[in-house]
């Protein structure tokens, strides 16, 4: 059975003081899941949120990580601070690093390098815009992601890896990707990750979706055979939403 997740990307989103009402709202309301539940709050709140979360099964993430060991990359953060932390877990690859912050697959392929040989778990995100679904393109933009930033891992690494299918034009829109959509695509990297390794690297990975999930339709996804989970952005940050959210896998 594939790890089930449910991760909320809090993006640039809660200061200090809210990350901390957030997440005892979250503790105090948690249910018993079967999947693992992970928060990824800005860099600056990691340190206090892994502090409030000590004795709990709520794990933390981070958003984004260089791929250098150190030096001179003002502003940036290095694997090691983040382990340094206690935090083991990072989201590479979301959309938003990549349209906003100009992050290519070359680059990614390097921070998903780092990540793994620093032994951390990697959720890497990656999906199609709306022009490429509309002209039939999104198998091969999905196929072309995977390739340039995993295909070079070793099988090992997978170990490591979780995907997380976000279609563009299903972030913050409200739009959501059909559960039949999903689980088509769900399938379709599957296949990938079978035909460029090997069909038990292909069935242990976990693949989330990502993109206007919410507690009206997150059953619904999460239902599908090869859908394991969420990557929550907006009903991430209400507690009774994520709440929901979790229940509903
Ligand atoms: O980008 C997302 C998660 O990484 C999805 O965001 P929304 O759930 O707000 O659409």
């Amino acid at each position: 059975m594939r790890t089930q997740i449910v991760a909320g990307n809090w993006k640039m989103n809660k200061t200090q003081d809210e990350t901390e009402d957030l997440l005892s709202e979250l503790s105090a309301k948690l249910p018993d899941s079967h999947a693992d539940v992970i928060v990824a709050p800005t860099f600056v709140n990691l340190g206090s949120a892994k502090n409030a979360l000590q004795s709990s099964t709520i794990k933390v993430a981070a958003q984004n990580m260089h791929f250098a060991e150190n030096g001179a990359y003002t502003g940036e953060i290095s694997a090691d601070m983040l382990l340094n932390l206690g935090i083991d877990i990072v989201i590479l690859g979301h959309s938003e690093r990549r349209s906003l912050f100009g992050e290519d697959d070359s680059l990614l392929a390097k921070k998903v390098n780092t990540a793994i040989e620093k032994g951390m778990t990697t959720i890497f995100c990656f999906g199609e815009e709306l022009d490429e679904r509309k002209s039939g393109n999104h198998f091969s933009v999905v196929e072309s992601q995977l390739k340039n930033a995993l295909f070079d891992l070793d099988e090992k690494a997978w170990n490591q890896i979780v995907l997380a299918y976000e279609p563009v034009w299903a972030i913050g829109t409200g739009e959501t990707a059909s559960p039949e959509q999903a689980q088509e695509m769900h399938a379709f990297i599957r296949k990938t990750i079978a035909e460029a390794y090997n069909t038990s690297i292909a069935n242990g990975v976990s693949i989330l979706y990502g993109g206007s999930v919410k507690p009206g339709n997150a059953a619904e996804i999460f239902s599908k055979p090869d859908v394991d989970g969420g990557l929550i952005g907006g009903a991430s940050l209400k507690a009774d939403d994520f709440v929901a959210i979790i229940k509903a896998i």
